[in-house]
């Protein structure tokens, strides 16, 4: 048969990566055999998931494991799996490109300086090329599982710039990765103890057996092999055996992540239904956390057999998808699905009492470790903020872990909670109040707060894209209304006196003809035109109904391609603002005026004028007439 011996080049990203890689970790260079026994370790979980619905896969050797080995002499260490393998295509799909978005989003954000870089690295976990940070060469040799032995491929690069590719014998099926330590590194990592310290220190937890070789009598590595780190599955274990050094371990093993976890929960469900489920909060997000498509999420198994990531939201909805650990269940078959999982009992069971644990958690650190609830706010809760729709069963539990901006301080952090706010309600306010824009300060700097800016009355200040989102779902907390201060009539119920009352209706009485006036100058580009009830100082502000959409929303949509009906804006005018005395004199301008009045209104709610020149030769021909009355 033909070896069909081909070479082929690198992505340049691949190169770039590479050349980081060997000039940025040097400080840290062991952490090569973590990401090379983590590669390994995912690709037995694989063949175990796909040979349950194919045994024959396992080819009678169904006991999956990594053996790690070296060669002195000849200045070698392999790190082999009898996993699920590669073929030819796969090969080049994984190993010669940079197919994954966090790769990519990897460079993204490399700073040119190489300890934050190096940071980096650690956080993204950048897996296979991390072998060329100790290696010069690395030959791959890979079957996948099912075929025959003719059809191994062996992939061999020296890092720069091209890799070549061949079709070989392979008598076993898996991924046997050898690399060719550079001269310098022979003396630290070709040593059995300081490879087993290295695992034991990172890969303890990977719930697969890491297997070197026995050393024997002349403390030579002999012929038998023995397991070196804990196997076992953690979760599996009474909580009161496991330290929290082993519960951090384990947090990175499951989540790909090398910082810490804010917080876990680890239960044991029995009864009717039993799982185990052990759960983390962690401490930075992921760099995929806003993408539609996320590689990690919970890992589910059946009786400790690794089945699936939950990469769909099936065991926790997405609002949650921050959540990192493994649900363990007792009560669902081996062979299942991704189908049997849509609407299976089990799964919805477990599914629920997940959320509730991991919403306790988040409930008892808000209360006990606000700073600590701080730094998870700042890092996910825009994505709690998709729960109120999501999941309206616990919207009330979820009600009470938000946080936002608010007038009180007028600060950017959001750190108010709905409960601090009711806290605060002086006597007679009945709503909780808020306003939505793009921006924090176009948010703090509407018009539409001045009139609850001069009485005291605080306004939450939402400025995050969800907002508009959450704010349609979660239209009540603790039986006060939510209400936009910037959509429909202000009602101020039994905050506003009497007397207030009184002057209010007085000035609309009096700029009844001004107000139809305008009306009939902006003509249908209004719903209409009215006295505004919660102006001081602007002459005159934006309204849309109880029910539309914020106006930079719905250009966002409109960007976006979707078809948006277009609402008309309602104009509320503050009589009592000299810019409306002044117009009202007006006579051959009043058009003009009123429609630079509008669409000044308009562009500070953060909406776009549909003609923007007029606008602007409006604007220029008054400022002229101005300037020449004053001459
Ligand atoms: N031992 C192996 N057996 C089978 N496939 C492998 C093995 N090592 C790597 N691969 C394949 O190569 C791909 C790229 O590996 P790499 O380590 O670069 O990233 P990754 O493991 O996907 O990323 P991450 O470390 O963030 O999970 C893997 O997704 C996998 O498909």
């Amino acid at each position: 048969m033909t070896t069909h011996k081909e070479t082929l080049q690198f992505q340049t990203e691949i190169n770039q990566l590479l050349h980081l890689m060997i000039h940025s970790l040097y400080s840290n260079k062991e952490i090569f055999l973590r990401e090379l026994i983590s590669n390994a370790s995912d690709a037995c979980d694989k063949l175990r998931f796909e040979a349950l619905a194919d045994p024959s896969l396992m080819a009678g050797d169904s006991e999956l494991n990594v053996k790690v080995d070296f060669d002195a002499e000849n200045g070698t260490l392999s790190i082999r799996d009898n996993g699920i393998g590669m073929n030819r295509d796969e090969v080049i799909a994984n190993i010669g490109t940079i197919a994954k978005s966090g790769t990519k989003e990897f460079f993204e954000r490399l700073s040119g300086d190489q300890s934050k870089d190096a940071k980096l690295i650690g956080q993204f976990g950048v897996g296979f090329y991390s072998a060329f940070i100790v290696a010069d060469r690395v030959t791959l040799n890979t079957r996948r599982a099912g075929m025959e032995a003719e059809h191994g491929v062996r992939w061999e690069s020296d890092g720069t710039g091209a890799y070549t590719l061949e079709t070989v014998d392979l008598p076993e099926r898996g991924t046997e990765i050898v690399l060719h330590l550079r001269e310098e590194e022979r003396s630290d990592f070709l040593n059995a103890w300081r490879l087993r310290s290295i695992i034991n220190k990172y890969s303890d937890h990977v719930p697969l057996p890491i297997l070197m070789r026995k050393t024997g009598d002349d403390q030579q590595p002999g012929d038998t092999w023995e397991t070196i780190n804990k196997a076992s599955a953690l979760w599996q274990r009474a909580k009161s055996e496991i330290s929290d050094a082993e519960y951090k371990e384990f947090y990175q093993y499951v989540s790909h992540d090398y910082g810490e976890p804010l917080a876990w929960a680890h239960n044991r469900v029995e009864g009717r239904l039993e799982y185990t489920s052990l759960l983390y909060i962690p401490g930075k997000a992921p760099f995929d956390l806003w993408e539609p498509n996320q590689t990690h999420g919970i890992k589910l198994y059946v009786q400790r057999v690794f089945i699936m990531d939950d990469t769909e939201h099936q065991i926790l909805p997405r609002y949650l998808r921050f959540v990192r650990g493994v649900i363990d269940s007792s009560d669902l078959p081996l062979n299942v699905s991704r189908e049997i999982l849509q609407g299976n009992r089990v799964i919805d069971q477990m599914r629920s009492g997940s959320v509730k644990r991991v919403l306790g958690l988040l409930e008892d650190m808000a209360v006990n470790e606000p700073e600590k609830y701080q730094n998870f706010w700042n890092e996910f809760g825009r994505a709690l903020k998709e729960g109120p729709g999501e999941d309206f069963a616990n919207r009330e539990q979820i009600a009470r872990l938000l946080r936002f901006a608010s007038t009180h301080s007028d600060n950017e952090t959001q750190n108010v909670s709905l409960t601090d706010y009711i806290g605060r309600m002086p006597e007679g306010q009945d709503k909780i109040y808020y306003i939505t824009a793009d921006t924090f300060i176009a948010a703090k700097n509407s018009p539409q707060l001045e009139l609850l800016r001069k009485k005291g009355i605080e306004v939450l200040l939402l400025s995050d894209r969800v907002d508009e989102w959450l704010t349609s779902h979660l239209q009540e907390f603790e039986g006060k209304s939510l209400a936009s201060v910037a959509k429909g009539t202000l009602d101020l119920g039994s905050i506003e006196t009497e007397e207030e009352r009184k002057s209010q209706e007085e000035i609309e009485k009096t700029a009844e003809g001004l107000v139809e006036r305008i009306k009939n100058a902006l003509g249908d580009r209004v719903e209409a035109v009215r006295v505004s009830h919660r102006l001081t100082s602007s002459p005159a502000c934006i309204v849309l109904g109880e029910r539309d959409m914020a106006l930079y929303m719905q250009q966002l949509l409109k960007q976006a391609g979707h078809e948006i009906p277009s609402t008309k804006p309602t104009l509320e005018i503050n009589p009592g603002h000299p810019m409306l005395a002044r117009i009202e004199q007006e006579d051959a301008r009043f058009a003009e005026w009123s429609s630079l009045l509008l669409d000044q209104a308009i562009l500070a709610e953060g909406g776009q004028l549909e003609d923007p020149a007029g606008f602007v030769a409006r604007l220029n021909q008054l400022m002229l007439a101005l300037a020449d009355q004053s001459h």
